[in-house]
């Protein structure tokens, strides 16, 4: 996407060196800033810190690191700790762990030497893919968008989202939010609710930053304000992206997106989850088997912002002696999922709609 005139992915090769630079999501909205990570431990901290995040973008962060790991010692037992170092950085989206085994399925067969050169060519065709698939699914979206807003007969398509899924959780486009900006961008009016998404605010700092970047009208709303807002008829469909869906379709993502999903149906608003392929864990059926991160609880007992006079902190807004718990995902089930949004088409939040769109898992799709 492009930021002030200028093209950016969320990831991409130092020109001057063995680096990957990436932009800091943490301190978004108040400054653009890119850092530059030149080790695998630089790698595991910006995926464990949320410096960058989203599922597709710590996958192709996770095999960047491969690669600086790689560089320094292309050895099994230093390919194996590098993988195990990065996939214990986030447990919930499947995305790290596809692509930390892509790149070591990519390498453990070549002698060392060749080791680095073939992680990073790998960790390129995984951003390049990202961005296409993602592409994808902003054109599948739309044709969706174009469905609802004909029947709504007017008036601009009143979008609710949770988190952030856009291109900041991506290498590009996004996946929930790639659908909005084409809708924008083809002159399909589109008014974006924007969940702030307590307690870490991807929304209102991350995806309110995006589409007001873009020009596309939004409206910052506290999470619970969504199922008002869907009694009052203001909500004409919610999207959302995702963590890891399993392969009859439950879908484990950003906490708070299950009752968000409760609310649609009980009000009769479209739910779609928009995913690209590497999204799906074919090896589950049933969501509660997907591990849900638990992070530090002072994501909960403080809230980052920035002073009047510029200073950026986190301030305390919990009792110093009061527990906190904080799981970051939550699953919602299939049965609450109107459909989803691939790169490959839309299908029903089902183990035949996804089997039908990826033939080649149907076998795990079934089970
Ligand atoms: C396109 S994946 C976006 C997905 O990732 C977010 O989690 P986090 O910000 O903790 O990395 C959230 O669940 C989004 O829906």
């Amino acid at each position: 996407m492009r930021v002030d005139g200028t093209a950016y992915r969320t990831i991409w090769p130092a020109a001057d060196g063995p680096a990957v630079e990436i932009i800091d999501q943490t301190k978004l909205p108040h400054s653009f800033e890119t850092l530059r990570l030149t080790g695998l431990d630089d790698a595991a901290h910006a995926i464990t810190a949320m410096q960058v995040r989203g599922a597709p973008l710590i996958g192709a962060t996770a095999a960047y690191g491969l690669w600086l790991a790689l560089r320094v010692d292309p050895s099994d037992v230093s390919l194996n700790r590098a993988c195990e170092t990065l996939i214990a950085t986030r447990p919930t989206a499947v995305n790290l762990c596809w692509a930390v085994e892509a790149v070591r399925a990519a390498v453990a067969g070549l002698p060392p030497g060749e080791r680095a050169d073939a992680a990073f060519a790998k960790a390129g065709e995984i951003c390049d893919a990202d961005v296409a698939m993602n592409r994808a699914i902003g054109e599948h979206g739309l044709a969706l968008f174009r469905e609802l807003h004909a029947a709504k007969g007017g008036g601009p398509l009143n979008v609710l989202t949770h988190c952030n899924a856009g291109w900041l959780a991506t290498v590009d486009w996004g996946t929930a939010l790639a659908p909005i900006y084409m809708a924008h961008d083809a002159g399909l009016p589109v008014h974006v609710w924007v969940d702030e998404t307590r307690p870490r605010n991807q929304g209102a700092a991350l995806t309110a930053w995006e589409l007001g970047r873009h020009g596309v009208p939004h409206t910052v709303i506290a999470d619970n304000a969504g199922g008002l807002l869907m009694r009052q008829g203001r909500v004409d469909l919610c999207i959302t992206g995702t963590d890891r869906v399993t392969a009859r379709g439950d879908v484990a993502n950003k906490i708070g997106t299950y009752l968000k999903a409760l609310a649609a149906r009980a009000n009769g608003v479209p739910f779609h989850v928009a995913l690209p392929g590497p999204t799906i864990d074919w090896s589950l059926s049933d969501g509660d088997a997907i591990p849900i991160e638990e992070r530090a609880g002072r994501e909960v007992s403080h809230i980052p912002g920035r002073t009047d006079d510029g200073e950026i902190r986190d301030v305390r807004i919990t009792p110093p002696d009061s527990p906190v718990a904080n799981p970051a995902f939550d699953v919602t089930p299939a049965e609450l999922v109107d459909g989803f949004v691939t790169e490959r088409g839309r299908c029903s939040a089902s183990a035949e709609g996804l089997a039908a769109l990826y033939p080649e898992h149907a076998s795990a799709a079934a089970e």
